[in-house]
């Protein structure tokens, strides 16, 4: 099969069965409200394409897949300075574990694992009141999607600042070691307000283009980072981007990838496309199970898979 407009309705299509599968994230309150009978599929090739199918437009709690954001602004702040605060290594553990923290001496493991992404709101936040790094972190979003209607959910924020105790202890914890330099509540105003951004599969796919593109978003025109930050981008999110089903996402699909717990997952086949995918009911490790279900489907139609037909 060749036509991508093809695999992504075939795609669709061999899953309609299967919607409303899985688990919502019901820790979040305001995610346990959501209507779990929705899946939908955007593909958007390099040359700006999209191929899409099902609920593709409409707009969901990207929650962790932000983290590849704010780690891109990171790294275009501090450059390698990042690795003295995070680490670049599967954690094996789930998103919220605080297991490694106290042996690793408050240095998470990975930029994506919850502690990780709040040592990066951290970096993000410097020199910024929190509405202000809050505002970049959208703007910035905003102009890789190059579409300025994305906002965040202030239900889903404030619902996760109400409840959010575990990383309210994971900040406390990285705080005792030295390794938050602003107020916890602080810190943790950027996380929960980046995690609740909400966006469309479509709007996804285009924002994650300059991953599939060497650095390069031919949407909004420019370069967003050098084509080795790209890649090394990628690498961290095949490693480290669904946690403690890291390799099991990259035996089944063979792509970097980003899950939130919102149900979506932000896929990247280098020099092809970037594929979003949504539906809420989640895995054990608290992934998207049709989501990821539809990415292993889709590699294996496309031959897209990192490591080879
Ligand atoms: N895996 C996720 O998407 C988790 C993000 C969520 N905001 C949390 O902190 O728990």
């Amino acid at each position: 099969m060749t036509d991508l407009q093809d695999v992504v309705d075939s795609v669709y299509h061999d899953l309609a069965d299967r919607i409303g599968e899985g688990k919502l994230a019901d820790y979040i309150p305001e995610l346990a409200t959501i209507d779990p009978k929705q899946f939908g599929i955007a593909l958007v090739t390099t040359d700006g394409t999209v191929h899409a199918a099902g609920d593709a437009e409409t707009s969901f709690s990207i929650q962790s897949i932000s983290k590849v954001f704010t780690l891109t602004l990171a790294l275009g702040k501090i450059g390698d300075g990042l690795w003295k605060r995070v680490g670049r290594e599967p954690s094996g553990n789930a998103f919220n574990s605080i297991v490694q923290l106290e042996q690793e001496k408050g240095k998470p493991r990975n930029p994506f694992i919850n502690a990780g992404a709040i040592a990066v709101a951290d970096v993000v936040l410097a020199g910024h009141l929190p509405k202000e790094a809050i505002g970049e972190i959208v703007q910035f979003i905003r102009h890789l999607a190059d579409d300025e209607s994305i906002a965040i959910d202030h239900n889903v924020a404030r619902s996760e600042t109400q409840t959010g105790y575990r990383n309210v202890a994971l900040a406390n914890f990285m705080r005792a070691f030295g390794n938050l330099n602003h107020p916890v509540e602080h810190v943790l105003g950027v996380y929960f307000h980046h995690c609740a951004i909400a966006m469309s599969c479509r709007q996804l796919a285009h924002a994650g283009l300059y991953l599939a593109s060497a650095g390069r978003n031919p949407l909004s025109g420019g370069s967003v980072v050098s084509s080795s930050r790209a890649r090394r981008i990628n690498a961290l999110m095949l490693m480290c981007g669904h946690y403690d089903g890291s390799g099991d996402f990259a035996y089944r699909v063979g792509l970097p990838g980003k899950s939130g717990v919102g149900g979506g997952i932000l896929a990247i086949a280098p020099g092809k496309a970037s594929i979003a995918v949504w539906s809420p009911g989640l895995n054990e490790n608290g992934n998207s199970l049709l989501g990821s279900a539809a990415l292993e489907l889709l590699a294996q139609r496309t031959g897209w898979s990192v490591f080879g037909q």
